[in-house]
């Protein structure tokens, strides 16, 4: 399957599944890499591995759907079958969502239902909670609130700061957003008709 990795960032969960689609066993390859801003670290990473790259600016376009559009014209180029979110911070419209339904994935900081939103980290050491982690999800028009795919829990220590325990949490992702993409690359788990998620026996 070639993947295509959308980021906004740093791209450490970007590095992860290159990493792990180096394997040649690994049913996907990291064929593209889609930015909304210019000049991120995730962007050198890719480089560095030879994938090609592209930035998207989301405010170059007037809408949300125009710069979906400038996104899908890359996607439908590089011949792309499944994409994830990885630290992609633009909310995505119904538009795109209905192009990429059951084959687009995204990574949250939080085991969901719990914590939904931008700062998942944040809001686990507000709550108090002594367990967190992350989800790999199906995504949804409706946001954090696809098929989970993927979870991995975290202790959360008294000591923890938002940034402490999201470092904890994002070690976590570069191991369930690999194994994830494997599962729905495979085939071994899909997206049903009804939302929920369907295991291949
Ligand atoms: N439709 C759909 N699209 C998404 C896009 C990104 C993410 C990543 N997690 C995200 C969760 C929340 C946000 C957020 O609230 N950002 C501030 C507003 C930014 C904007 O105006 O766009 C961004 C990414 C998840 C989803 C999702 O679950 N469903
Ligand atoms: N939405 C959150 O943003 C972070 C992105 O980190 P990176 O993959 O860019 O390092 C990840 O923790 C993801 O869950």
């Amino acid at each position: 399957k070639r993947v295509a990795v959308l980021i906004s960032g740093t791209g450490t969960n970007l590095q992860a599944l290159i990493d792990a689609s180096s394997n040649e066993d690994f049913p996907a390859e990291i064929a593209l890499v889609i930015s909304n801003k210019p000049g991120v670290k995730g962007l050198e990473r890719a480089s560095a591995h030879g994938i090609p790259s592209a930035v998207v600016h989301h405010k170059e376009f007037d809408t949300r759907e125009t710069f979906e559009q400038a996104i899908q014209q890359h996607l439908e180029q590089y011949k792309i079958d499944l994409v994830c979110l990885a630290g992609f911070m633009r909310i995505l419209t119904p538009y795109f969502v209905n192009l990429w339904k059951g084959r687009l994935l995204n990574t949250h900081p939080a085991l969901l239902p719990a914590f939904k939103g931008m700062h998942g980290a944040r809001m686990a050491i507000e709550a108090g909670v002594r367990i967190s982690g992350c989800t790999v999800h199906f995504v949804e028009a409706e946001v954090d609130a696809g098929a989970i795919v993927c979870q991995r829990a975290v202790p959360v220590f008294p000591s923890d700061d938002e940034d402490t325990l999201q470092d904890r949490i994002k070690t976590a992702e570069h191991e369930a957003y690999p194994e994830a993409l494997q599962l729905v690359a495979s085939g071994r788990c899909s997206l049903g008709s009804d939302g929920r998620l369907v295991w291949q026996q």
